[in-house]
């Protein structure tokens, strides 16, 4: 029997406060490090692609730390970023990527960097980089692009990474291949993205930063009039209304933290406001789910429910009881972006699949 050839990819996710990474071979992770940030240090840089020399630097250190040299990878794979529209899959960083990432992101997220980094180590190995459905994974058809302003076309931005490796083990758990199943999936992190998956493909999505449930940090939707008036009222600068819609809204506005299992702890111990916030989360998640089950016209073979919260029996009891009648609900804890990245270049480095090009934006709003 000929031996199966091993595989050795180095994976990066860049958050906005961490990175993470690690080295896999095959399918086997066989390091894993998670570097923490000092927010003065990241401060010092103006745009984000503007951290990718420091980053870079962070994961060379613990590479030569752990002994693994360069040398010894077939591909480097990061989470990939704002890019222009484009279909699921893993794509090769080419120089329109990377020009793109480096100079004109259609907006400043850490996953940014990912392909940069990606880049920037491989190349010093003369070996391919990749990124895996990124957060612009765009599958939207074309009804759910209209808004009711013109002005305004909806785009696809969510946690497509974690969303599709999720949404193929449970096709793979029904003895199904993905493109054969109909799921609404709900990643519940510091963001929330819920999206009916048909036959594999995200057909529509609340974005992830402006629309939907409020999550630990983020508004999601807002009532729009309400919404215009703070922002001419002159209360707060462009950045303040910025930094409250993406970073201190949600229920971090209402109760001071981020951590879902503090807000737990303070509801059961009488809190009621702590009680009512968890409540108003579970609320707006079901109602979400329930609408995206209206995208399938109901034709959906499992509610999946993923991401840190997932972990909550308060917030998944309550959405559970909420949103059982449509389907079967299959809760997957946790998130799963090192080992996805690496599934996903595994597949283009085994043959499997081809790497995608990306070819630059194809900006929908102009
Ligand atoms: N055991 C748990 N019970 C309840 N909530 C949890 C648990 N573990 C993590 N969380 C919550 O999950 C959220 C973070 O989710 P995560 O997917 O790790 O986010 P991200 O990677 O987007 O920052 C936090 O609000 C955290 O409190
Ligand atoms: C919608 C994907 C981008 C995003 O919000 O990711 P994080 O939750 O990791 O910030």
């Amino acid at each position: 029997m000929s031996e199966k050839r091993t595989f050795r990819q180095l994976v990066i996710n860049p958050g906005s406060t961490s990175t993470k990474f690690a080295v896999f071979d095959n399918e086997r992770c066989i390091f894993e490090k998670k570097v923490e940030h000092d927010a003065a240090e990241l401060k010092q840089f103006t745009r984000v692609a503007d951290q990718k020399d420091y980053r870079t630097g962070v994961v060379l250190k613990a590479l030569e730390e752990a002994g693994i040299p360069l040398s010894s990878f077939d591909a480097v794979v990061g989470r990939g970023g704002i890019l222009g529209p484009m279909e699921s899959g893993t794509y090769l960083v080419n120089e329109t990527m990377k020009e793109e990432l480096q100079n004109c992101p259609r907006e400043e997220h850490a996953s940014n960097l990912g392909g940069l980094i990606a880049d920037e180590i491989a190349g010093r190995n003369g070996i391919p980089a990749y990124i895996v459905d990124p957060v612009c994974t765009d599958e939207m058809s074309d009804v759910a692009r209209i808004t009711g302003l013109p002005d305004l076309e909806k785009f696809s931005f969510c946690h497509a990474l974690n969303m599709k490796a999720v949404a193929r083990k449970v096709a793979q758990k029904m003895g199904r291949r993905l493109e054969e199943c109909n799921f609404v999936v709900a990643h519940l992190g510091s963001g929330i993205s819920i999206a009916p998956f048909r036959r594999g493909r995200i057909v529509d999505v609340n974005g992830a930063t402006q629309e939907g449930p409020f999550s630990p940090e983020r508004c999601g939707g807002l009532p729009a009039m309400q919404l215009m008036k703070l922002c001419y009222s002159g209360k707060y600068s462009y950045e303040q209304m910025q930094e409250m819609l993406m970073k201190s809204g949600g229920m971090y506005a209402y109760l001071g933290t981020k951590d879902v299992r503090e807000a737990e702890e303070r509801a059961a111990a009488g809190d009621e406001k702590a009680q009512l916030v968890l409540e108003a989360m579970a609320y707006q998640i079901a109602k979400e789910i329930g609408a995206m089950a209206v995208v399938l016209e109901g034709d959906l073979d499992r509610i999946i429910i993923t991401g840190g919260i997932a972990r909550s029996e308060f917030i998944t009891g309550r959405v559970i009881r909420m949103v059982g009648f449509l389907a079967p609900v299959e809760v997957v804890p946790g998130e799963e972006e090192l080992e996805s990245l690496a599934l996903g270049g595994l597949r283009v480095l085994r043959g499997e699949e081809k790497p995608k090009v990306y070819r630059g934006t194809r900006r929908l709003e102009e």
